[in-house]
């Protein structure tokens, strides 16, 4: 059932540019989010800043968007879907916000002592989906001092209830299907039942993760675990799989939330190698599935690689 008297004023709210925003990250962040995303004891290069190969995963800057310029926990329904209040959008329950999809195109290598940068951010769509609505938002993150563009990242949350309000239904997502042979490799994120606890102090403060009372007056049995947090163990279980667990490898990732994770569940990713049309590159489809339900919580998931590392040819 739509939402009564609920409407959005498309005109309005697609194109519009947030006021820029300065956000920034460091070695502790980057190590934090490690952990959120299910990096083991093993690999002390993305967890220990005195390892000699001491890297950041390339999928840190996904944070950045909610998480700001703060180094202290903030108020998830002060940022919204959106980042932002959005002009002609009416306002909606935060609570009804999951992430539907993400991506991420790395343009330049995210430096691994972090700093200060500046996101634009633009609001580049927003959909009527029938059962929700979907805003999308497209993040462009800028050195503040280099002024150089690191990376690009379009988000889509997913409001639920908030269709059949006779907007535009938005173009068809793009479908990747897995190769019908066995997958090139699969990688296992075990997820702790700390896991959402942990992986929020990287900025994501949404009571839905959290909050054993909120969970179950919004649909959801218990708190979930963060999409981001699942899209980084793909991320790195790719890396690590395909990549010879070199950061530097990695060009870029999109996926979409299928359904929810619970924390304490098992990841598994599973991963086809597929030509691209850049022979530097390989392509990898992939998806990810909870292993004891045995329901897919990730798919149209495509990754691309670089066949050799960049740095290597400095
Ligand atoms: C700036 C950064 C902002 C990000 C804010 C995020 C804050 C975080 O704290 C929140 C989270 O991390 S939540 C955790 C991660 N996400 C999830 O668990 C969501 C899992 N997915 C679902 O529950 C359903 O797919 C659900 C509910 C999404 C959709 O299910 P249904 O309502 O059953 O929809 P369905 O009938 O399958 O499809 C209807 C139309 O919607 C499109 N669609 C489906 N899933 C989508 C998804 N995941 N993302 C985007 N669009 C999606 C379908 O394609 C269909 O549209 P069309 O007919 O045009 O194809």
């Amino acid at each position: 059932m739509p939402v009564e008297g609920f409407k959005v004023d498309v005109s309005k709210a697609v194109g519009h540019k947030f006021a820029p925003e300065r956000v920034s990250s460091n070695r502790r962040d980057h190590i934090l989010y490690a952990l959120g995303v299910g990096v083991s004891e093993d690999e002390l290069k993305f967890l220990y800043e005195l390892n000699p190969q001491f890297s950041v995963l390339p999928t840190y800057p996904l944070v950045l968007a909610l998480k700001g310029d703060s180094s202290d926990v903030n108020v998830f329904k002060d940022r919204g879907a959106s980042g932002g209040p959005l002009p002609g959008m009416p306002p909606y329950d935060p609570n009804k916000i999951v992430h539907g999809e993400q991506t991420l195109d790395v343009i330049n290598p995210w430096p691994i002592n972090g700093g200060s940068f500046i996101a634009e951010k633009t609001c580049t769509g927003v959909f009527d989906k029938g059962s929700g609505m979907v805003i999308e938002t497209t993040v462009d993150l800028y050195g503040e001092q280099d002024k150089k563009h690191y990376c690009s990242l379009v988000s889509k949350s997913f409001v639920r209830g908030y269709g059949g309000w006779n907007g535009p239904k938005g173009p068809k997502a793009v479908s990747y299907v897995p190769p019908k042979r066995n997958p090139d490799a699969v990688d296992v994120f075990a997820t702790t039942t700390k896991q959402a606890l942990l992986y929020r102090l990287s900025g994501d403060y949404n009571p839905l993760h959290a909050d054993v009372d909120l969970a179950p007056k919004i649909g959801f049995p218990k708190p979930i675990l963060h999409g981001l947090s699942t899209y980084g163990g793909c991320a790195h279980g790719i890396i690590k799989a395909l990549a010879n667990n070199d950061a530097t490898r990695f060009k870029s990732i999109e996926a979409r939330f299928a359904s929810p994770v619970f924390p304490g569940e098992t990841i598994e990713t599973y991963m086809w190698k597929v030509d691209t049309k850049d022979p530097k590159t390989q392509g990898v489809i992939f998806v990810a599935k909870v292993k004891e339900r045995d329901v897919v919580v990730v798919n149209n998931g495509y990754a691309v690689l670089y066949k050799d590392s960049p740095s290597s040819k400095l």
